[in-house]
């Protein structure tokens, strides 16, 4: 049991409800997606996981409980759950990579060596050992992303909300973002996935909500719910290509890349 909503429904001031009665359980798989097309409530939903915002009724949990909204309680859910937002400027403030990745330790009262032991490790795991002495304000986008994720795990948080982890990267940059993901995941890690990348949620997520209108529309396994037509043409999506060779071509329905190359006996080149 970790990270869950019961019956959350939340509204932004003067606004028709974001999220209606949303019940959600993201243990169920070690990396859940959250699709839906714009507006559906995916931002708002992890701004409400992060009581950033405060459900109208119904509640986030963690561990069964009620989450509480006090500061000493906000703390601690933050050293469970970790945020990767969607723009990496949105959370990098320093000007040089390892300060920034120390802020919040330092915030929190960790001792230097730790903080230290923490970001070399984190460091690694991104691949982004070169960067560690270079101001912020010249890395690219991809590098920005690694630096911020890098600033989540030094947290050691339980859940990582990730939003949009692919967005804005090249094609090499994607691959090594699941590349990345893998070894996360391998650190025994949960994480949520917010994504328009139908691809990448298709080759990760073991679990899918599918949101319209903050409603709950589907839910289950990325098969089951990216083979229902119906589910994707009310959420605005469309099939991810593995998933179309299968309905359209009849080819086996692969899990990725590599074992559709594997099946032809050919080997993916590695990134
Ligand atoms: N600060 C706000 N005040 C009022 N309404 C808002 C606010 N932020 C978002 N909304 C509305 O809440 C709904 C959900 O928005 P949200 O940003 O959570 O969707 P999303 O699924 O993350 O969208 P996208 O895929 O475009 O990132 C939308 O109708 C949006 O217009």
């Amino acid at each position: 049991m970790g990270l869950s909503t019961e019956g959350l429904t939340f509204a932004y001031p003067e606004s028709e409800p974001a999220l209606k009665g949303l019940s959600l359980d993201f243990s169920r798989g070690n990396v859940v997606g959250l699709l839906g097309a714009n507006g559906c409530g995916k931002s708002t939903l992890f701004m409400n996981l992060l009581g950033v915002l405060k459900p109208q009724s119904g509640q986030v949990c963690w561990q069964g409980r009620p989450i509480g909204y006090g500061k000493a309680a906000l703390g601690q859910l933050r050293r469970r759950v970790a945020m990767v937002f969607q723009e990496p400027e949105q959370q990098i403030f320093y000007t040089d990579v390892v300060s920034d990745i120390a802020f919040a330790l330092r915030n929190l009262g960790v001792e230097e060596a730790e903080i230290s032991r923490r970001i070399d490790e984190a460091l690694t795991l991104v691949d982004g050992q070169s960067l560690r002495d270079k101001p912020v304000q010249y890395l690219s986008h991809g590098q920005k992303k690694r630096v911020a994720i890098a600033g989540a795990l030094v947290m050691q948080a339980d859940f990582l909300l990730l939003d949009e982890p692919t967005a804005g990267l090249d094609p090499t940059g994607r691959r090594q973002m699941i590349v990345l993901l893998g070894r996360i995941l391998a650190q025994g890690k949960h994480v949520v996935i917010s994504s328009h990348d139908i691809d990448l949620i298709y080759e990760v997520c073991d679990y899918l909500y599918v949101l319209d209108r903050g409603e709950l529309v589907a839910q289950g396994s990325a098969p089951q719910v990216l083979l229902d037509q119906a589910v994707l043409d009310r959420a605005g999506l469309v099939q991810p290509w593995l998933v179309k060779l299968h309905t359209e071509l009849g080819l086996p329905l692969y899990p990725n890349e590599a074992a559709l190359f594997a099946a032809h006996g050919r080997k993916l080149e590695a990134v």
